[in-house]
């Protein structure tokens, strides 16, 4: 991310990551009336009713809640996935003070923060690990948040942020539904993509809600508070503009759900 040294930015990735150049990387800029509406693209179908987060932590690149995934206690169907894809964690992009910060844009329009819900297929691949190199390992569902009112659900996280505000931290963080997240509409584009940090795998299928969250403007400052620095370091750099630009689409095709 555009860090003090250019070395560590999105455009430099290509050097220790070759697959940044590949003809499946993420994200990408969404042209609605070029997606193509699939008739076999059933409902997509959440099921995070008996979902566990189980800790909230500051990895140096976001904030990250992860999940008790060692059963089919929450998972994502339908659309355009063949199985059933377990929540592992979720995750923010944001920008700086009034600039976007979403990865995914919808016909050049960026929104000022994108929420990533990682999922992956426990039915094909014995690991986490080894799915998120498998090209139908991974589900990411992306959801846009724009500013308006308050987010009466996001406090719950907001509200925790300060515990994790250096990199490196990881506090508890039980008992959060991200159902309460969602949109009220699951109409959705689809298409194959990749992880947008490195390393960059072309393993993801992108799930791209259509209709964005609304947060305020005070919970995107909240998020701006962490930073990319450890405790010890006196240097202090607060975590904003964490997103990868969109890629190139190389011929690939977009779908819409009905
Ligand atoms: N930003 S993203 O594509 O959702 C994503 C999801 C899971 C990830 O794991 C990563 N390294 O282990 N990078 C990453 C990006
Ligand atoms: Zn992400």
């Amino acid at each position: 991310f555009p860090q003090n040294d250019s070395a560590a930015g999105p455009s430099s990735w290509y050097k220790n990551y070759p697959v940044a150049e590949g003809n499946r990387q993420s994200p990408i800029d969404i042209v609605p009336n070029e997606a193509s509406r699939d008739r076999d693209l059933g409902p997509l179908m959440i099921n995070y009713d008996h979902c566990t987060s189980i800790n909230i932590s500051n990895n140096g690149h976001s904030v990250v809640v992860e999940f008790n995934d060692s059963d089919d206690r929450s998972v994502i169907k339908g659309g355009p996935l063949d199985n059933p894809y377990r929540l592992k964690q979720f995750h923010f992009h944001w920008g700086g003070k009034g600039h976007e910060g979403s990865e995914h844009t919808v016909s050049g329009k960026g929104f000022a923060s994108e929420l990533h819900l990682v999922h992956w297929n426990a039915v094909k691949y014995k690991t986490y690990g080894e799915a998120s190199t498998a090209p139908d390992g991974l589900a990411v569902l992306g959801i846009f948040l724009e500013t308006g009112d308050d987010h009466r659900w996001l406090h719950m996280i907001t509200d925790v942020l300060y515990t994790v505000k250096y990199k490196g931290s990881i506090t508890d963080f039980k008992g959060f539904n991200p159902k309460c997240l969602l949109p009220s509409s699951l109409h959705f584009w689809t298409y194959l993509g990749s992880l947008t940090t490195p390393p960059l795998h072309e393993s993801v299928i992108w799930i791209v809600l259509k209709e964005p969250i609304e947060v305020s403007e005070k919970q995107l400052g909240m998020l701006r508070m962490l930073l990319f620095t450890e405790e010890e370091d006196n240097q202090k750099m607060r975590m904003e503009n964490n997103f990868r630009p969109p890629q190139p689409l190389k011929g690939r095709r977009v779908r819409s759900s009905n």
